[in-house]
């Protein structure tokens, strides 16, 4: 189901005009090591953007603080022109259940819900519930009859398959997605890619992809590379 143009304006409303994502001047440490400085970008609503970098150069640890996870040691992030790390938590919790879907690489599906009980959580949270919707998530993903079973009974790309549902089914203007298709085999790594950019173009998501893969990559509008002094276009 499609959202309907009043909901599109509402949510075009409340994010406003400016950039979705507005990340200016991020240091983050740890203890005395630095992970990353400098780093600035910003996402407009409607842009599908692929994040690169080496390991452990803090891609995950830049989703973590975009999304208010983590706290960065300097910088700012603004989230549909909100500054995330002045507001205080609950405020914080609020913006990121209404604005963001989040793919962690680690997928954190939760091991005593069963598999549609994880995909509604946002509904559920956002006081939305939505079976229906939750069909049509597990239909997109793939595991249209699974939504009955639980976690512990799901291969691990399965597990991806349900963090990816989780993260879309609330429809977020801003999705964070940490190596979303890392365990899947190319033609469900596609159909995923695919659910990704349909997000994006036909509901004007803004979408921050980490990824390793050139194929993955090649969809995105632009490309940045994720540098331990800052964010650079990549060639
Ligand atoms: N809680 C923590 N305490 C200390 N160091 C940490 C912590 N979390 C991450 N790090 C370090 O911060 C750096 C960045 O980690 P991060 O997971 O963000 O990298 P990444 O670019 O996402 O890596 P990969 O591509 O391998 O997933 C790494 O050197 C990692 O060891």
């Amino acid at each position: 189901m499609q959202p309907k143009p009043a909901e599109l304006d509402a949510r075009a409303t409340a994010i406003g005009a400016g950039p979705l994502l507005q990340v200016s001047g991020l240091g983050k440490r740890y203890g005395a090591l630095p992970v990353f400085s400098g780093v600035s970008l910003q996402i407009a609503a409607g842009e599908f953007v692929a994040l690169r970098g080496e390991s452990g150069v803090g891609k995950s640890t830049l989703l973590n603080c975009i999304a208010g996870l983590d706290r960065a040691d300097e910088g700012s992030v603004s989230l549909a022109g909100r500054p995330v790390h002045q507001l205080p938590e609950p405020e914080q919790a609020r913006l990121r259940r209404e604005l963001l879907g989040f793919v962690f690489q680690a997928f954190h599906v939760l091991p005593h819900l069963s598999v549609a009980d994880n995909i509604g959580l946002p509904l559920m949270l956002l006081g939305r519930p939505d079976p229906a919707r939750v069909q049509q998530m597990l239909d997109d993903v793939g595991m249209a009859a699974l939504g009955g079973r639980m976690p512990s009974q799901l291969s691990g790309g399965q597990l991806q398959r349900v963090a990816i549902a989780r993260a879309l089914v609330h429809r977020p203007p801003l999705i964070l997605a940490d190596e979303p298709t890392g365990n899947l085999d190319p033609d469900t790594a596609a159909r995923i890619l695919d659910l990704l950019q349909q997000q994006v173009q036909r509901e004007g998501a803004a979408c921050l992809l980490v990824t390793h893969s050139h194929s993955a990559a090649a969809r995105a509008d632009r490309v940045l590379q994720l540098h331990a002094t800052g964010m650079r276009d990549a060639a």
